[in-house]
């Protein structure tokens, strides 16, 4: 048997061709090489940071060199938690051209894909549309592909935009089919030229009407009684009614399209197509995006029990109509382990700016990270874009937990129509708000719960069952999503991010130990560099002001340039920020934009991170209580032009502006003062390490500096924010000036 890492040409001979290769970074050797000395590095700061707390006289030396030492227990653990990543990256080649030789189109496992909204205002529904019809024109058979939407804002707005969605398929189906179209998503289609496509120009007119009339009823907030023609239509939202809220609802599941019954225009099949919002209670925790999948997963089996499953978030549309193609190179190789669960693709994005200012392509996580992890076969799921074979939601390769009625076993085979009245009475069933409990769903079964990010926990704990996973790959994104354009829309994402990942760190199933213990040490360390992200909130908040407040004071707390031990904190900076430059090089990121990221990253160590730490804390003590905030997909004219053009945006009043707007502002004075210092009296030598992180904090702040005092537009930073930080840095400044007199 054949694991995924090994590649398909050192099989039997003759070889057949091949489906999937691999190939490991040639940087490998210099990866462990230099991992070793930078080892040793890091233990020679902290054995120097020893000595000196041991041979501190003063409380305050005693204080200063605690947190340092503290500060750097945490940059190490974090540097330590990155080994996993560079030990084995591997980059992975599919070739679909290959899989006649395997299977026949026939043959071809059946597809059920879920697409999840959760907010018709911050998730326009005709985005959720096209994202929804660019999966139903997939490269594969039609009557294999069944599209799954839940939603879970419960909005009839939704749903009429589905029905027209519906009738709009049977012309984009065949027209993609005709032409090859190469972009599947309407409106990704529409906005590029399509100069001599057949009938393109018709498309486009029913595409515009189709916009306008979903644009004009979620404008007016309701579905009139004009935009409804069948007595079908009516009698779908007759659902809503004046009891009907998004938090309490009954189910509604609405077969739009029925594969076999439902032709396009030109007479071939259509796929699937079905609207779904889960029942809710107030009082029932509906435990967010992972109780909606769960709710997908089963009223899916009811209805058509798909191998194959794909999760999308509502945003995500198919961008390469091949990718389910490049799936079967994985999932239908007779040679693939059993073991293999799922196949993740890597976030991408569209619309992003030139130099992308805000660090939203996270390429890091999504690609440097991912091509490491896939090396050691546990690459994580990321919460879209990802096929799974469904048999993984019911236990580990070897154990299956079979479900609590037999319809919903994975390999329970429907024979009823989807539209049976004994098919939608169980899929009802299934998807009510209490059908959970007393029930392995969410701990033993399908997507789990306990943590806001559904993604990275249910792929964590999976792989701890004993699941591989591989990473897919293409030059061209097989999907493409929105990043958010705001800058405070990204920090409030990041900060649920780390609450949802500390509650996986903090759980029983920490990836130090369990981790550990199921896979091995290195999956254990991979995954636990996630779940403690937010704590580089620890020496970032740290080095952003302890340095420079102890500069203003007088105090010089690094060795000083003709010290040798200044020459290792040269080396231990010089190697981190080149290496992480390097691998951004590598994977063809401009410098430019590896600089916003590492900027991106300090905004997010003394904001995110650092809230989002603060707010987990809360919550254990059961002070907070922090939901999934859905990130808003709308987007303003104003501030998509600013963010073109490379422009922060600081124009909303959000907390999280207040440490970076104080940052800023005391890294100035510092440098300023160090700086005068330096010229009257020529200390250079023993403040250079302070002057210079002052320095650097305020190169990078320049965007800050920019949005307080010399903007003008709606972008800028509020008055209110300023004056806030003003006020902090002020008091930070004299709570130093006490602490450091004592
Ligand atoms: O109660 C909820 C909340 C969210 N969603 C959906 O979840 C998806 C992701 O939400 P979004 O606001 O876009 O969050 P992001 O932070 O951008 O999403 C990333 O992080 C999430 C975990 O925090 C993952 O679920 C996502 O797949 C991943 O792309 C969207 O389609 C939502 O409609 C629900 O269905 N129900
Ligand atoms: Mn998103």
């Amino acid at each position: 048997m054949r694991c995924p890492s090994e590649s398909t040409t050192t099989h039997s001979s003759p070889p057949p061709p091949p489906l999937h290769t691999l190939e490991v970074m040639r940087r490998v050797g210099l990866n462990r090489v230099f991992a070793l000395v930078y080892t040793c590095g890091i233990l020679a700061l902290l054995y120097h940071h020893s000595l000196a707390f041991l041979h501190s006289t003063t409380v305050l030396s005693f204080s200063l060199t605690l947190s340092l030492l503290l500060s750097d227990v945490v940059l190490a653990f974090m540097w330590f938690t990155t080994l996993p990543f560079r030990m084995r990256p591997i980059r992975r080649r599919v070739f679909p051209e290959n899989l006649t030789s395997v299977i026949k189109e026939s043959q071809y496992p059946a597809l059920d894909v879920f697409i999840c909204t959760a907010d018709p205002y911050k998730e326009p529904p005709m985005r959720v549309v096209n994202t929804a019809l660019s999966v139903m024109a997939y490269d594969y058979p039609p009557e294999k592909v069944s599209v799954y939407v839940s939603d879970d804002g419960g909005s009839e707005l939704t749903l009429f935009a589905f029905m027209e969605a519906a009738k709009f398929a049977a012309h984009w189906l065949p027209f993609c089919r005709m032409n090859r179209i190469e972009e599947r998503c309407p409106d990704a289609y529409f906005r590029s030229n399509q100069a001599g496509v057949f009938e393109a120009e018709r498309l486009k007119t029913k595409y515009e009407i189709m916009k306008e009339k979903v644009e004009s009823v979620v404008d007016r907030g309701r579905v009139g009684e004009e935009c409804i023609t069948t007595e079908q239509e009516r009698e779908a939202f007759n659902k809503w009614t004046a009891g009907f809220t998004c938090q309490d609802h009954p189910p509604v599941i609405q077969v739009l399209l029925e594969s076999g019954n439902d032709k396009d225009e030109a007479g071939h099949e259509m796929p699937n197509l079905v609207y779904l919002s889960r029942q809710k209670s107030k009082t029932l925790p509906h435990n967010f995006k992972a109780g909606a999948l769960n709710v997908l997963l089963r009223v899916s089996a009811t209805m058509t029990n798909a191998p194959v499953v794909l999760t999308l978030d509502c945003d995500m549309y198919l961008n390469d109509s091949q990718t389910p193609l490049r799936v079967l190179c994985y999932l239908s190789d007779p040679f693939i382990t059993p073991k293999l669960g799922y196949v993740q693709f890597p976030q991408r994005f569209h619309g992003i700016n030139k130099n992308d200012i805000y660090a939203s392509e996270l390429k890091r996580l999504f690609q440097i990270h991912s091509m490491g992890m896939d090396g050691l076969e546990c690459t994580s799921y990321v919460g879209t874009g990802c096929f799974f074979r469904r048999r993984i939601f019911f236990g580990g390769p070897a154990t299956l937990v079979s479900p609590e009625i037999p319809e919903l076993n994975p390999d329970y085979v429907v024979n009823k129509s989807i539209k049976s009245h004994a098919v939608l009475a169980l899929a009802h069933q299934v998807a009510s708000c209490n059908y959970e409990s007393h029930t392995k769903w969410g701990s033993k079964m399908g997507f789990r719960y306990g943590s806001l990010v559904e993604d990275y926990y249910t792929g964590y704990r999976l792989q701890c069952e004993g699941w591989k996973s591989v990473l897919c790959h293409s030059d061209r994104a097989a999907f493409l999503g929105d990043a958010p354009i705001n800058l405070d829309d990204l920090l409030n994402q990041t900060k649920r991010w780390s609450i949802g990942l500390l509650e996986v760190g903090f759980s029983k199933y920490c990836p130090l130990t369990f981790g550990t213990w199921s896979r091995g040490p290195l999956m254990g360390l991979g995954y636990a560099h996630y779940a403690f992200w937010s704590i580089w909130s620890i020496p970032i908040t740290t080095y952003a002001f302890l340095p420079q407040l102890a500069l203003l004071n007088g105090v010089s707390m690094f060795p000083k340039v003709s010290n040798p031990w200044f020459y290792l904190y040269v080396f231990l900076f010089v190697g981190a920020y080149g290496q992480d430059c390097l691998e951004f090089v590598l994977v063809g990121v401009t410098v430019q934009r590896w600089w916003n990221d590492q900027r991106m990253w300090m905004i997010r160590g003394v904001s995110s991170y650092l809230f989002g730490f603060i707010d987990f804390i809360l919550k254990l003590f059961g002070i907070s209580a922090s939901g999934f905030n859905v990130t808003s997909k709308v987007v303003d004219d104003e501030q998509s032009k600013r963010y073109n053009q490379g422009i922060f945006e600081f124009g909303v009043p959000s907390p999280l502006f207040v440490p970076l707007a104080t940052t800023a502002l005391i890294n100035l004075v510092s440098f300023l003062v160090g700086l005068i210092g330096v010229i009257r009296f020529r200390n250079m030598e023993e403040i250079f390490v302070q002057l210079f992180l002052s320095g650097f904090v305020m190169v990078n702040c320049w965007p800050i500096y920019e949005a307080m005092v010399l903007r003008t537009d709606k972008g800028r930073m509020l008055t209110k924010t300023t004056k806030i930080s003003i006020l902090l840095a002020l008091t930070l400044y004299l709570s130093a000036a006490l602490a450091f007199k004592i």
